[in-house]
């Protein structure tokens, strides 16, 4: 079976892409991704820009920001990286976001709403505080990032929205109430966007990775504790994903190819989430053993 067991290069990007679709097929496209500096986020905008696609990345860290446009631009000099400071927890931040991106491109056609933040904890030792911070990243981000967005430009214009979510919510995954309640917030909020913007030519579809080896979030969440053939051995396609799995399915969605797809949630994860591991005390007792993972 053919695996994108892909190299990366000291940069991250990756090694000798091989693109299924044609290298036009978002030419003279715009894509804002929100924490697109790093991690997934990182090789979707490889990736849109590898097919033609000028692309805008946002999040608060700008160090990171500047060192992944110029990883970007050095992997992909046909297509432009544009970079800008913001917290999608404050509106005010990522409404002039999306007014420099338009000022700078005059368009956006694809909103990829990535930005999120997670912990492991359980629920007893989760603050309220805790909670309402990832749901404020999460969720309210993802909110305000696809109004700000369609008032700015798509109601007008029409585009494309892809929410990435996560499969934690699906069998109440153990030590992420937090994360799973933002996640199914998305999922949800995915198909009421789809359904009163759907006349605006406004698709919004959600993409829920399984876990996504070489990412912040699999180091996170459980990646640097079991090894990665224990977390493979546990999937039924056997193999842990990788960025390039969710960054092509992006593609495919925001493509031509996805054009009449929306309000729906596909998960990319191999069918992982149909034999993970869930049990309170294996995972709880050992993962706790790492207080504030
Ligand atoms: C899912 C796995 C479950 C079990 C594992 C078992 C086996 C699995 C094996 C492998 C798994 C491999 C992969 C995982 C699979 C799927 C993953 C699915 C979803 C992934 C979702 C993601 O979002 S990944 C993205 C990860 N990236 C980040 O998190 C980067 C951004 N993060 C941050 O900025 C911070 O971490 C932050 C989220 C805390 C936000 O920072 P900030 O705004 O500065 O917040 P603070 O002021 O620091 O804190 C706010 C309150 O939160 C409390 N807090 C912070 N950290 C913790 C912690 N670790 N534990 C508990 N509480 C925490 C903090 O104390 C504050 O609360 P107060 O009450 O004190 O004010
Ligand atoms: N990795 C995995 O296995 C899985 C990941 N996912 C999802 O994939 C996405 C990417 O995760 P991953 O690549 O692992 O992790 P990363 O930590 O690399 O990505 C998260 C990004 O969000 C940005 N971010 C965090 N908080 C804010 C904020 N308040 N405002 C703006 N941007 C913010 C971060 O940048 P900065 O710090 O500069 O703000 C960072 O670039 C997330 O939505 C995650 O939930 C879902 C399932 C599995």
């Amino acid at each position: 079976m053919a695996s994108p067991k892909e190299n990366f290069t000291p940069e991250n990007c990756v090694e000798n892409y091989k693109s299924i679709f044609s290298k036009t097929a978002l030419s003279g496209k715009v894509a804002f991704i929100t924490g697109g500096g790093s991690g997934i986020g990182f090789t979707i905008s490889e990736v849109l820009m590898r097919h033609g696609c000028n692309v805008a990345i946002a999040s608060r860290n700008f160090a990171k920001l500047q060192s992944a446009q110029s990883a970007l631009q050095k992997a992909v000099p046909g297509a432009e990286c544009f970079i800008a400071q913001m917290d999608v927890r404050k509106p005010a931040e990522v409404k002039a976001c999306v007014d420099q991106i338009l000022s700078k491109f005059n368009r956006i056609d694809i909103l990829v709403n990535n930005s999120a933040g997670n912990f492991l904890c359980l629920a007893e030792g989760l603050s309220s505080n805790a909670y309402r911070n990832v749901i404020d990243i999460d969720t309210v981000g993802t909110f305000t990032t696809s109004k700000t967005v369609y008032e700015a430009f798509f109601k007008k214009n029409g585009g494309v929205i892809i929410n990435i979510g996560a499969t934690l919510h699906v069998n109440g995954q153990v030590l992420q109430c937090h994360a799973g309640s933002a996640k199914a917030a998305i999922e949800a909020m995915t198909k009421h966007l789809a359904v009163e913007w759907g006349p605006d030519n406004v698709r919004i579809v959600c993409i829920s990775p399984g876990p996504i080896a070489d990412t912040v979030g699999y180091s996170k969440l459980g990646g640097s504790v079991f090894t990665e053939e224990q977390i493979a051995q546990s999937i039924p396609i056997q193999r842990v994903g990788r960025r390039i799995d969710i960054a092509n399915t992006v593609l495919f969605a925001v493509s031509d190819a996805g054009s009449y797809i929306t309000g729906t949630n596909l998960v990319v994860d191999g069918g992982a989430v149909l034999t993970a591991s869930n049990g309170m005390h294996g995972i709880a007792q050992l993962l706790n053993a790492h207080s504030k993972l």
